[in-house]
């Protein structure tokens, strides 16, 4: 065992604080990242609030990890010590199940989470706001040279999380795409569509982020406050990405889209949403739910922010910042991810 350094949620109600916790040591499989950044995800603060369950604290969140392999395991192949590294939502997963062998690792009945799961061990998992992890070596994701490891942080949850939609629902040239919401996810899913080919609209609460919307290759944003986007738009699109972390009228924007197109959620509020039967029917319309996404998913679109030269806009703040940081995220006041410097943690 180790002991590191890390900021942990103390209880659902009080701010993170400095602490530290243990990380297990370097077996045959494992490697230790010694981290550089770890991106701050809307999700970190829905989990440590409790706002989608108990939890057990203290808590330790962050799974948009960057940084350089400190020590690998005796049966290590795959990282040597120096490589540039990411570990994203996951830590590890059964790997002979249909879902892992697939590669995809989030259906595995036993994949564990970066953070707030159960261990192999029976320890809970702590995330990446800290300055060292121990994951498998097959968890642990190659940063491709070209990406900054800063920016490179957030595309390991809101850069697989947006992918995997995308190519699911095989976004290309010419395709009509829409993004609901541009934060963290948002920003990068707007990126990601226009490096696939496809004629993105923004949809958000304001006309506040226009320019950047635009800049990020947006060929339209409207403001979803204003009711002539609805009419405007009515059934433009082929797939409507929604990334919102609250709750939204989702019948409006299953108008939105053309005969046979998706909606898919990626936001996930705690509000259900209400939806009714013809807002589907109509069109042959589908409502559908995408999971962050697996490992191969991800490397795959590592691999692709590095040849089209895309990375997260970021804002880096020291670990001391943190609270202050999640308020902001909350207030929707980013631009568009917030990434600890895990020196400074
Ligand atoms: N499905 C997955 O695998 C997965 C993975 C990561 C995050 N998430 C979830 O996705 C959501 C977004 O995460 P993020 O890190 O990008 O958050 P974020 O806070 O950076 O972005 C959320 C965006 O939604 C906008 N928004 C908030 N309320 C809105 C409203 N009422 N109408 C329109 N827009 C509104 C905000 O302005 C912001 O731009 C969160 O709920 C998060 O938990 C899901
Ligand atoms: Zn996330």
């Amino acid at each position: 065992m180790r002991t590191v350094k890390a900021w942990a949620a103390p209880s659902a109600t009080e701010p993170l604080t400095a602490t530290t916790i243990e990380r297990r040591d370097v077996g045959p499989n494992d490697v230790l990242i010694e981290i550089a950044y770890a991106g701050i995800c809307h999700s970190d603060i829905h989990t440590a609030r409790g706002e989608w369950g108990d939890v057990p604290y203290p808590l330790v969140v962050g799974h948009e990890i960057a940084g350089v392999v400190a020590e690998v395991g005796s049966e290590v192949t795959k990282h040597a010590v120096g490589d540039r590294v990411g570990v994203g939502c996951l830590v590890n997963s059964c790997g002979v199940c249909d879902a892992c062998r697939a590669g995809n690792e989030q259906y595995c009945p036993d994949a564990i989470g970066t953070y707030n799961a159960t261990d192999r061990d029976g320890t809970i998992t702590q995330g990446g706001y800290s300055t060292h992890v121990v994951v498998d070596a097959d968890f642990a994701l190659k940063i491709p040279e070209g990406i900054e490891l800063d920016v490179a942080a957030p595309l390991l949850c809101a850069g697989i999380t947006t992918w995997t939609p995308l190519r699911r629902w095989g976004v290309r040239e010419g395709s009509k795409v829409a993004v609901v919401g541009l934060g963290g996810l948002g920003h990068m899913g707007v990126q990601l569509a226009v490096a696939l080919g496809a004629e993105v609209t923004v949809l958000s609460q304001s006309l506040k982020k226009q320019e950047d919307g635009l800049a990020l290759g947006a060929t339209d944003y409207r403001a979803t406050s204003d009711d002539e986007t609805f009419t405007d738009l009515r059934g433009k699109f082929d797939l409507i990405l929604n990334t919102v972390s609250a709750d939204l009228p989702i019948k409006k924007y299953l108008s939105l889209l053309a005969p046979e197109g998706t909606l898919v959620n990626v936001g996930a509020p705690a509000e259900p949403f209400e939806v009714p039967a013809f807002a589907l029917i109509g069109g042959s319309k589908a409502l559908a739910g995408s999971n962050i996404g697996g490992i191969p998913g991800t490397q795959e679109m590592l691999d692709f922010c590095a040849e089209k030269g895309i990375g997260a806009k970021i804002e880096v703040i020291p670990a001391d910042k943190v609270n202050e940081a999640w308020d902001r995220v909350v207030a929707s006041d980013v631009r568009y991810r917030f990434v600890i410097d895990a020196a400074t943690i």
